[in-house]
């Protein structure tokens, strides 16, 4: 059986997808559509927090929450941080594409089903489309935002990434050397190698000029101790790094103690300088691609 869903207590509801190929397999929490592990051969590469809330009553802290329709917040658009796709209950749509190599499973948002206060907040009606495909060593996420109103709108989207390490002091990040930034906590400097090396917190929106270049962190795990992420299609322009480390954290409640040592967060979106306007009946697509070696 290539998935299986798991349902709450009342036996019809589901809760999570899980998408299985060989010895590897992905889950997906429908609340959010949030990936919340990954296993390739049996390793786990994404990190979520021991603390995590997983009813339903808040994001999930870890795995990849999707972002969406802004980025952080917005003085103008008061939407919680970072939107509202990581907080609604998506639909499960089925397995739509089940090969010898890859199995893909699809969820579905649309503007009618998110929390009424919040779309009286931002009107604008969307059908989002997220495609999760496990492949061999690999798992590729695809966001498709549709512009199903008689107006044009703009938005921010962006895939939040908890990669898991053992230690952030001992990674390399390669794959930014060129690209701009800025940093949202002003804490370390611009780096002096083609790689990104960690001492402090990191809060920085890149804008990559060179989609093909893909971001690679070396985990320093094993065995699988290179996690790569591929950007594809014309969408995703940004990429977030975030890492709180031991001081910040102290203050985010569903993160414990020293789970900060435990990830990086490598986030490809469309945010802040990359904003996307859609038309009515276009539709936006961007793809990651991330791969264990
Ligand atoms: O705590 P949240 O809402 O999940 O956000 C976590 C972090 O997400 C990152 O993407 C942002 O750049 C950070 O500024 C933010 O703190």
């Amino acid at each position: 059986m290539p998935s299986h869903v798991s349902t709450l207590p009342d036996g019809k509801t589901p809760r999570t997808v899980t998408l299985t190929r060989e010895s590897d397999s992905v889950e997906i929490y429908v609340f959010g559509a949030t990936v919340t592990s990954w296993k390739v051969a049996g390793q786990e590469m994404l990190f979520v927090s021991p603390k995590a809330v997983l009813d339903g009553s808040k994001a999930i802290r870890g795995g990849i929450p999707v972002v969406f329709p802004i980025f952080g917040t917005d003085p103008v658009i008061k939407l919680p941080q970072h939107g509202v796709a990581r907080t609604s209950v998506w639909k499960f749509g089925g397995v739509t594409s089940e090969t010898s190599s890859a199995v893909t499973g699809v969820f579905q948002l649309s503007s009618e089903s998110i929390d009424p206060a919040l779309a009286a907040i931002w009107p604008h009606k969307f059908k989002l489309t997220y495609s999760v495909t496990l492949g061999k060593d690999s798992l590729q996420t695809k966001l498709d935002v549709e512009n199903v109103d008689t107006a044009e709108w703009s938005f921010e989207a962006l895939l939040h990434n908890y990669i898991a390490v053992d230690d952030p002091s001992r990674i390399k990040i390669y794959g930014l050397k060129d690209a701009s930034f800025f940093d949202k906590s002003h804490a370390i400097p611009p780096s002096q190698h083609d790689y990104i090396e960690l001492n402090h917190e990191i809060d920085r929106v890149h804008t990559v000029a060179d989609r093909s270049v893909p971001i690679v962190v070396e985990t320093m795990r094993s065995p699988k101790g290179v996690v790569r992420v591929e950007r594809e299609g014309r969408g995703f322009d940004s990429l977030v790094l975030w890492n709180p480390w031991a001081t910040k954290s102290e203050n985010i409640v569903d993160l414990g103690r020293d789970a900060w040592s435990h990830f990086i967060c490598v986030e490809p979106g469309a945010v802040d300088k990359s904003k996307v306007t859609v038309k009515p009946r276009e539709t936006w697509t961007a793809k990651q691609t991330i791969r264990a070696a």
